[in-house]
């Protein structure tokens, strides 16, 4: 019998009959099923140690010479049909690993221990550009060299054997945030780095949004810390202008932050109201207010009134020594009201003890220290007050930290009216007087410039409301208790009549002041009256030659 006939016989093992070069001769029918895809050569099949196998299935390999034949023996391993079933299962589960990596909204890109790209997605072509034909099989370092990448995220986790994000520059002219995940074998030795890959375009863009959401988000607070404020009848601060409702964002942001503030502002403006607003909202709120008008305290007794001074500091100073106004605000905040009118030595003082945060009395050499928000406001323009030399440069530049400026009333028309009801309901509330005023004389409140700024109208408000005898005030009572020229009209004058307006509005400043210095008893009860400093009055008067009888 013919040895191909014998072997044909064979049914439990594969044989196959190879001549020296190695190439097949003959097979059996299992021999042909299990090496589906032979080639003629079959070196690996007779490698020394028979391991390795070209089939695709398990199975033992023997071989021996016979005659002028290599014979090979191939013995499927009882395992065979487990093993080939799992296989399968391996498969079907390396296709479905590769469909979710292929679906991933992220890119998503593989390589081997080597730097090899291996797998890429189809999100990584969309985000990156870079097509799989141009990079599977291809060496990351060529691609780092040849600059299509600026850094390989997959090289740099193999070198420092970890995983890692970069951003990564494409040549595309993409830009990506890519994280490295290194997969390790049972040894821990790295086979292969998984990259996953972010849009950085479209990070930016959500960053963007979330910006705005956060922006947006603090205007809805802000907004809600306004109403919230104006619940409560004792302190709400109207702000229907855009200029005042700047004004009180602006505080409530810095309320929260603990530097030091100034506010500016013409007289009557509403500078104290924001200090109040600012130290309610900090976290100082349950510690004292302290306000301090530098203006109306003497030079002399300044100092001692803001840091204390110990017993027989000085001429009359009380036996026991005296506690300053700094101390007083401890843990909380002090209003340094009219701060352009301190003068230069106490501006050092004031200095130090913002820098070294404490105080010493006058006539003592102990420093206490003190934790004292400080808030400074005045009237006069500080910056220009530091260019001619009266206000110190770096006291100011300490206390501007943060600058809040508060427009006068001329300038925010739209708080005139919100401010009279505010006021008449205020008046309601104290002196259950109810009153209603004319559209005229509305109109007229519009028109005026008020000078004395929110005080002047609150004065005025409450003067005509009390004084008068009807429940709708008109035109004719306003005029009567003030004297003043407010017109629900622009005033129309005749020709002849025509003067500078210099001139006219000096003979009416001259005009209201006589009137009203004859009316009151005192002169600073005039200068209450017309929301003005008495040193004012007293300077205009002068002016005009009017005399207090
Ligand atoms: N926006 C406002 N809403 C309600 N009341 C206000 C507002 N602004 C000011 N007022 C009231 O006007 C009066 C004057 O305000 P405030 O004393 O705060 O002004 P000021 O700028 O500090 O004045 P000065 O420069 O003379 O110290 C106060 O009675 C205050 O309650």
């Amino acid at each position: 019998m013919k040895i191909e006939h014998f072997v044909s016989k064979v049914d439990h093992i594969g044989v196959l009959l190879l001549n020296q070069q190695k190439k097949i001769l003959f097979q059996n029918k299992l021999a042909k099923q299990y090496t589906y895809y032979l080639g003629t050569i079959l070196d690996s099949v007779i490698s020394e140690d028979n391991s390795f196998c070209i089939l695709d299935y398990p199975a033992e390999i023997s071989t021996f010479n016979y005659n002028q034949y290599i014979v090979v023996c191939v013995n499927p391993r009882d395992d065979f049909v487990r093993l080939s079933k799992e296989k399968e299962t391996l498969q079907e589960l390396r296709q479905e690993l590769n469909e979710v990596i292929n679906s991933s909204f992220d890119g998503i890109v593989i390589s081997d221990e080597r730097g090899t790209i291996i797998h890429q997605n189809p999100s990584y072509e969309k985000i990156t550009g870079l097509s799989s034909e141009e990079l599977i099989g291809r060496s990351l370092k060529e691609l780092e060299d040849e600059k299509v990448i600026d850094e390989s995220s997959s090289l740099k986790a193999l070198r420092d054997n970890k995983e890692i994000t970069i951003i990564q520059k494409i040549n595309t002219g993409a830009s990506v945030l890519i994280s490295a995940v290194p997969i390790r074998n049972k040894n821990g030795n790295i086979k292969k780095v998984v990259n996953n890959v972010r849009d950085l375009s479209e990070l930016n863009m959500l960053e963007t949004e979330i910006k705005n959401l956060k922006k947006k988000n603090q205007a809805i607070h802000e907004e809600l810390e306004l109403l919230k404020h104006q619940k409560s009848p004792e302190d709400s601060i109207i702000a229907h202008s855009e200029g005042m409702q700047e004004v009180l964002n602006r505080a409530l942001r810095v309320a929260h932050i603990d530097s030091s503030v100034i506010v500016q502002g013409p007289s009557g403006v509403g500078k104290e109201k924001i200090v109040e607003l600012i130290h309610k909202n900090s976290i100082r709120s349950e510690k004292p207010l302290i306000k301090v008008n530098c203006g109306a305290i003497p030079e002399a007794l300044l100092e001692s009134e803001l840091f204390g001074y110990i017993s027989g500091a000085f001429t009359g100073a009380s036996q026991k020594g005296k506690a300053g106004l700094f101390e007083a605000a401890n843990k909380g905040t002090i209003l340094l009201d009219e701060i352009g009118e301190m003068n230069k030595d106490l501006q050092v003082k004031l200095l130090r003890v913002i820098q070294e945060r404490e105080i010493t009395r006058v006539g003592d050499t102990r420093p206490i220290p003190i934790d004292v928000r400080i808030i400074a406001a005045t009237h006069r323009n500080l910056a220009e007050m530091v260019e001619i030399g009266t206000f110190r440069n770096d006291l100011y530049y300490r206390l501007n930290v943060i600058p809040i400026h508060i427009p006068p009333l001329k300038n925010r028309k739209k708080d005139i009216i919100p401010l009279v009801y505010h006021f008449l309901k205020d008046i309601k509330a104290k002196y259950a007087i109810e009153r209603k005023f004319s559209e005229d004389v509305l109109q007229s409140f519009r028109n005026y410039d008020w000078p004395g700024n929110v005080r002047e109208l609150q004065n005025l408000v409450e003067r005509v409301a009390v004084m008068s005898t009807e429940p709708e005030v008109e035109m004719k009572d306003v005029q009567k208790e003030l004297q003043i020229n407010i017109n629900p009209t622009k005033p129309t004058i005749s020709l002849e009549e025509v003067k500078s307006l210099k001139e006219q509005i000096e003979n009416h400043e001259a005009a209201i002041i006589e009137d009203m210095v004859g009316k009151y008893p005192s002169i600073r009860k005039a200068a209450t009256a017309l929301s003005v400093d008495q040193s004012t009055l007293v300077r205009k008067m002068k002016k005009y030659g009017i005399e207090k009888h």
